[in-house]
């Protein structure tokens, strides 16, 4: 299976190469622009950097999919406070799939300083003294202590959004 990935955050390739390991994919990090905010700020934004990223990776490449994956932050109803949120498309170049990662509450200092403008990956860096995490465990992985990480994430999200094209369920009106 040939991808096409609409990032070249290592995070993000390893979390597509790792989830689809069974169909033996050669991936390629396409870098594209994702066409919002560099910081998506609500579900429809992120989804749509998503949807931008894999339809503009597959464009620039030969390959049968293509990928995006995008982080974002939302208030979700039903839930306090301001949330990490990720989201991935997939595209043949005919239809499009989106699948959506886990949920994160962002605690309220790192919260308000995103609130105000920020984007969360320096955000998180200035906070935790590191420097990229974004690119490594991520939020995601220093909120839960590691239960879980950037590249799980992401991967349950590139699952997530692969499902239409892996199985025969989304094809009738069953
Ligand atoms: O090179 P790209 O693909 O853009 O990789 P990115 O890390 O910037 O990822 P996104 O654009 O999808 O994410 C939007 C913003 O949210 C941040 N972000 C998303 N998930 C994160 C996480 O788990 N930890 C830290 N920052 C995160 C990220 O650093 C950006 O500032
Ligand atoms: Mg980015």
């Amino acid at each position: 299976m040939e991808l096409a990935v609409g990032s070249t955050n290592p995070v993000k390739i390893d979390a597509v190469e790792r989830t689809l390991e069974r169909y033996e994919p050669t991936v390629t990090a396409v870098d594209v622009a994702s066409g919002v905010a560099e910081q998506p700020r609500s579900i429809e934004e992120t989804v749509t950097g998503a949807e931008n990223r894999a339809r503009r990776a597959l464009a620039a490449t030969d390959a049968d999919y293509g990928v995006g994956l995008e982080g974002g932050v939302a208030r979700l109803d039903g839930t306090p406070g301001l949330s990490l949120i990720m989201w991935g498309a997939v595209t043949d170049g005919d239809r499009t799939a989106r699948g959506g990662g886990p949920t994160v509450r962002l605690p309220d200092g790192i919260a308000e300083r995103v609130a105000d403008g920020a984007e969360l990956g320096p955000v998180m860096d200035d906070r935790l003294g590191t420097d990229g995490i974004a690119e490594a465990d991520g939020a995601a992985g220093v909120l839960t202590d590691g239960l879980t990480n950037r590249t799980h994430a992401l991967g349950e999200a590139v699952a997530s959004a692969f499902g239409p094209f892996v199985t025969d369920y989304y094809d009738t009106d069953d």
